[in-house]
């Protein structure tokens, strides 16, 4: 009798010291948190004419920034300019630009920030690299100029954007610069059919974790996103050449709209987090593979990376048997 009551004055101390603590570290992290104020600066996107890069131009502009996006298709850039300034704040004082490149040259990448910064007479005080690509397949039948494009544009194009942006911030003394990278789910996990794909993601973490750390030192913020199935063009795209067996096992991610994506991107970067996640497995996946990357809620994180243990443990095994059952990987 004695016993059992004693266990739960434990358990239910312990769960409170628990709460406590979450909940104080919350308090501590608002109040640390670096000042995120985009109005009348000049916020850069690459990939903004369409998916989840229009969906930020868009948010940016209704926080009352100045915008440049960047893409290879004049005549959606031309489209998406206009729905991008149908959101301003204050569509006279801000200025929309949308410049013509491929990203995925280091060439490309440098001469659009530089035509982004003539046609601005702005300095750019936050980047959004976000441009990516994805085409799902078997890697044995995949080709190998597939995986040097991919890796091209996913991981090479954002670290050249990164690269001339942050060298420009330090040379300018821009303080409290932001630089946002584009990563996925699939930074924090390798899933069949996605092979060409996730390394490129696991790069841009790695870039991104190291930036970070040198970067802190000229007041430049640095973050990394890591979003799980979005509804964009780029998402429909995919799907046509994706097996089967990928679409059965990413079904239990339900997938959000750019807009949705967008908006969790930006709280996570009010709040001053470094990894960013906004659904529900995205955030238990970021605790469980955090490594040494900054938490966003040390306790929290700590909870969920526990509960992260047991349940991806077990989901691997479901999906190594998924993958027998489907004994020829078919595109269907
Ligand atoms: N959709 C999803 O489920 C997920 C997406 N992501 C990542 O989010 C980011 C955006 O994805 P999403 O919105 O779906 O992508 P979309 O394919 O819908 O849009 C991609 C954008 O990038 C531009 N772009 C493509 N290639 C280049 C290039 N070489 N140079 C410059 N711009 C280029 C496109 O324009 P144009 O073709 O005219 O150049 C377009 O504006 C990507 O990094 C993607 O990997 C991460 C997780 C999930
Ligand atoms: C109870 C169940 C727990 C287990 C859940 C684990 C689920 C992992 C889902 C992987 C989702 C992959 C999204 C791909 C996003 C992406 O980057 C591509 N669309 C490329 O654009």
């Amino acid at each position: 009798m004695e016993d059992w009551r004693a266990a739960l004055v434990t358990l239910f101390s312990v769960l409170g010291g628990i709460l406590v603590l979450g909940v104080g570290a919350e308090v501590v992290n608002r109040l640390r948190a670096p000042k995120f104020d985009v109005k009348d600066k000049h916020c850069y996107v690459t990939g903004g004419s369409q998916g989840l890069g229009k969906a930020v131009a868009q948010d940016l502009a209704r926080r009352g920034a100045h915008v440049t996006i960047v893409a290879r298709r004049e005549a959606i850039l031309k489209e998406a300019v206009a729905e991008i300034k149908a959101c301003a704040a204050d569509a006279k004082q801000q200025q929309f630009e949308y410049v013509i490149a491929d990203v995925s040259t280091s060439a490309g990448a440098t001469a659009a920030i530089e035509e982004a910064v003539v046609k601005q007479k702005r300095p750019i005080t936050h980047a959004f690299a976000v441009a990516g690509v994805s085409n799902p397949g078997v890697f044995l039948e995949q080709s190998k100029e597939l995986i040097q494009k991919t890796m091209e544009l996913n991981y090479l194009g954002t670290a050249f954007t990164a690269h001339e942006v942050a060298r420009r911030m330090v040379a300018e003394n821009i303080r409290g610069g932001h630089i946002v990278m584009v990563s996925s789910v699939l930074g924090f996990l390798g899933l069949i059919g996605y092979s060409v794909y996730c390394p490129t993601k696991y790069a841009v973490r790695g870039l991104a974790e190291a930036l970070r750390v040198e970067l802190q030192a000229h007041g430049i913020n640095v973050h990394c996103y890591f979003p799980g199935t979005i509804f964009t063009p780029g998402y429909e795209a995919e799907n046509l050449t994706k097996p089967q067996v990928t679409k059965d096992i990413e079904g239990a991610d339900e997938g959000l709209t750019p807009e949705q994506c967008s908006a969790g991107l930006f709280r996570g970067i009010k709040r001053g987090e470094f990894a960013i996640a906004t659904d529900f497995i995205g955030i238990v996946l970021r605790c469980t593979t955090r490594g040494v990357m900054p938490n966003n809620n040390v306790v929290l994180d700590g909870v969920l990376a526990a509960l992260g243990w047991p349940i991806f443990g077990v989901w691997r095994l479901i999906v190594d048997h998924t993958v027998f059952k489907h004994a020829k990987l078919k595109v269907e």
